[in-house]
């Protein structure tokens, strides 16, 4: 794998338990270094086990998963988890805490990261873990893993249980730490009118299949919103993602396969259109570099 690839997923499938359903199954896509990869999908649709393979925290049933060039195992080193549940010592102090991370990175802490990610909140270093609240501790949890200059950092939906301004503000510290050090960052989010702005990359994940993977620009480049007249507007000839008729009124996403039928008005998606386009439409066709292809 080349080094301008940093997550790299072949045919990857995992299985809890002999019997248990597949989590994910036959995802295969190339995340390239130093995109901020957003991870999208329904309530159970494996973005929480995507992450976790990532992080190296559990193992493929089947196929591979390549992280910074080598095993996630191997990559651990490299790699800052976020988890949803952000499991931290409610004994410890912040002090301690990051005192903890430095102690467990030896080589590669930066104690000025950390330090600005909690001085952010306005925490005080001698209070205690179990007395901050859930965004506090999110923000801990961050430092923990930004303080490590990770080449990989894998967020399980961060923002979760931020204020908004928090969440601006760490996005920010996130933005410039992925512009600085060319920090590769896949997270996971359910507002996806957030990401826009912050993320270059997308992987919707649905039903445990990648359904979109790829730059956000060419995935939006790809796809076409139409309204026109319903009985003037044969769409066959291209892939439609949705279409509604209301009355006489057709309104469609749709990715052009060639021109489109004259007389339909054509407008650019958001990518919260495209979005929840797929996810209301589960059966529509996925587009990832590999179907591109
Ligand atoms: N440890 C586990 N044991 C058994 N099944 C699991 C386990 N972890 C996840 N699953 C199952 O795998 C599927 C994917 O779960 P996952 O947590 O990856 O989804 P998700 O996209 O992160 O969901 P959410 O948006 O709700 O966090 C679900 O059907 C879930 O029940």
């Amino acid at each position: 794998m080349s080094s301008d690839t940093a997550l790299r997923a072949d045919a990857l499938g995992k299985r809890f338990g002999r019997r248990g359903g597949w989590a994910l199954r036959d995802c295969s896509f190339r995340l390239p270094a130093g995109r901020v990869c957003a991870v999208v999908g329904p309530n159970g649709a494996g973005k929480s086990t995507l992450l976790a393979l990532a992080a190296g925290l559990t193992s493929p049933t089947e196929g591979s998963l390549t992280v910074l060039g080598t095993t996630p195992a191997a990559a651990r080193p490299r790699v800052g988890f976020v988890a949803q549940d952000k499991p931290l010592y409610p004994q410890l102090t912040i002090a301690e805490t990051l005192r903890m991370g430095a102690d467990l990175n030896p080589g590669h802490w930066d104690p000025a990261v950390a330090e600005q990610v909690v001085a952010g909140g306005g925490l005080d270093a001698k209070a205690r873990v179990r007395s901050l609240s859930g965004g506090q501790r999110t923000r801990v949890a961050l430092a923990l893993a930004l303080g490590k200059r990770p080449g990989l950092l894998l967020l399980d939906e961060p923002m979760a249980d931020l204020d908004p301004l928090a969440r601006h503000e760490l996005m920010g510290t996130l933005m410039a730490q992925a512009a600085q050090y060319g920090t590769t960052i896949m997270m996971s989010s359910h507002v996806v009118a957030e990401l826009e702005d912050s993320c270059d990359h997308l992987l919707l994940v649905g039903g445990g299949r990648i359904r979109l993977a790829g730059e956000i620009d060419e995935l939006l480049a790809a796809h076409l919103r139409v309204a026109g007249a319903a009985d003037s507007a044969d769409l066959g000839a291209h892939t439609v993602v949705e279409s509604r008729i209301t009355g006489r009124q057709l309104t469609a996403l749709v990715r052009p396969a060639g021109p489109l039928p004259g007389g339909l008005r054509t407008a650019a998606p958001s990518l919260e259109e495209l979005v929840l386009a797929h996810l209301r439409n589960p059966g529509a066709p996925a587009l990832t570099e590999e179907s591109a292809a």
